[in-house]
């Protein structure tokens, strides 16, 4: 929305942001992109008008990408769009982005209200950096204050590209159908190994705590899930743990890295030094030694 004022009193422009394009009143579309791209049903000029869309699907990948190309360590933070200002789950989303800020990570949100912008403000305010991931909808309210670097994505889909890629973990916290469409998308990513070693925190026990018990006690149980699968996120309430619980997988991550590179490389001089010396003139090969040198 931008701000207007009207005979004194201030009045809000409906406003609609497409890539670089913003609209205003009328102009704005009744749809949304994905919107038309998952409803279109009409055979007509099907195949030519998805095409295109594929590119500017691609476009969006690639203006998604040079932007977050350059981006310090990051966590993406999730949760209701919601919640309100004084609340028990707004000072808790407060209270992580500012913690996760004091470490050293800039936050990613989907850059809306509520929990998201909880956790904006709580990073900005302790000097760190945060992003906002916004999402092209019916009810466009626009970017919350604290982003300082924003990105308005049509597509849920190349959006939650984003938050994986960019982010070396995912704080979750209480949160609708949204919250939980990226809670799963991670654990299914990390459960089928598409990401590795990738923290998932769950934080308000109060909240999740009866997910769990079903996770457990049901899906589990049940076998839908593996019992190993329930470790590959945690619980906890204090911002303080959660922040460990990143930098140590962070650390250890990084530690198996310089392991797995020390031993490509030593792997690649034993090769080396084991292979056959090539035949003919070599340059680096040592002259032909005659039996009176020796
Ligand atoms: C519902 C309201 C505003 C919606 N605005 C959003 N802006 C950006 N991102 C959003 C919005 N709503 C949902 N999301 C994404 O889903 C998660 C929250 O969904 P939930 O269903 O509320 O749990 C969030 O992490 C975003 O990525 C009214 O003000």
């Amino acid at each position: 929305m931008a701000n207007g004022n009207v005979n004194g009193r201030s009045r809000r422009t409906p406003e609609r942001h497409q890539g670089a394009v913003t609209l205003r009143r009328d102009a704005i579309p009744r749809s949304t992109e994905d919107q038309r791209l998952l409803d279109s049903r009409e055979r007509a000029d099907w195949k030519t008008r998805d095409a295109w869309r594929a590119l500017r699907i691609l476009s969006e990948f690639v203006e998604g990408f040079d932007t977050l190309a350059e981006l310090p360590p990051a966590v993406s933070v999730f949760g209701s769009a919601r919640v309100k200002p004084g609340t028990r789950d707004w000072e808790l989303a407060e209270r992580v982005g500012e913690a996760l800020a004091q470490a050293g990570y800039a936050v990613i949100t989907g850059g809306g209200p509520g929990v998201m912008e909880a956790a904006n403000k709580g990073c900005t305010e302790a000097g760190g950096m945060s992003i906002g991931l916004g999402i092209e909808l019916p009810f466009e309210q626009g970017l919350n204050e604290w982003i300082e670097l924003g990105i308005d994505f049509r597509y849920f889909f190349v959006r939650k590209t984003m938050f994986v890629k960019y982010a070396q973990a995912f704080v979750v916290l209480p949160g609708g159908f949204g919250t939980l469409d990226e809670l799963f998308e991670a654990l299914t990513l990390v459960q089928t190994k598409k990401v590795t070693r990738f923290p998932v925190v769950l934080m308000g026990s109060w909240y999740w705590q009866g997910l769990i018990d079903w996770l457990r006690d049901t899906m589990a149980a049940e076998g839908k899930i593996g019992p190993e699968d329930l470790n590959l996120f945690c619980l906890t309430d204090d911002p303080i743990e959660a922040v460990n619980h990143i930098v140590n997988a962070d650390a250890e991550l990084q530690a198996e890295q310089e392991a797995a590179f020390a031993r490509a490389a030593a792997a690649q001089q034993a090769a080396a030094q084991a292979a056959p010396v090539p035949e003919g003139p070599d340059a680096n090969r040592p002259a032909p030694r005659f039996e009176a040198e020796a």
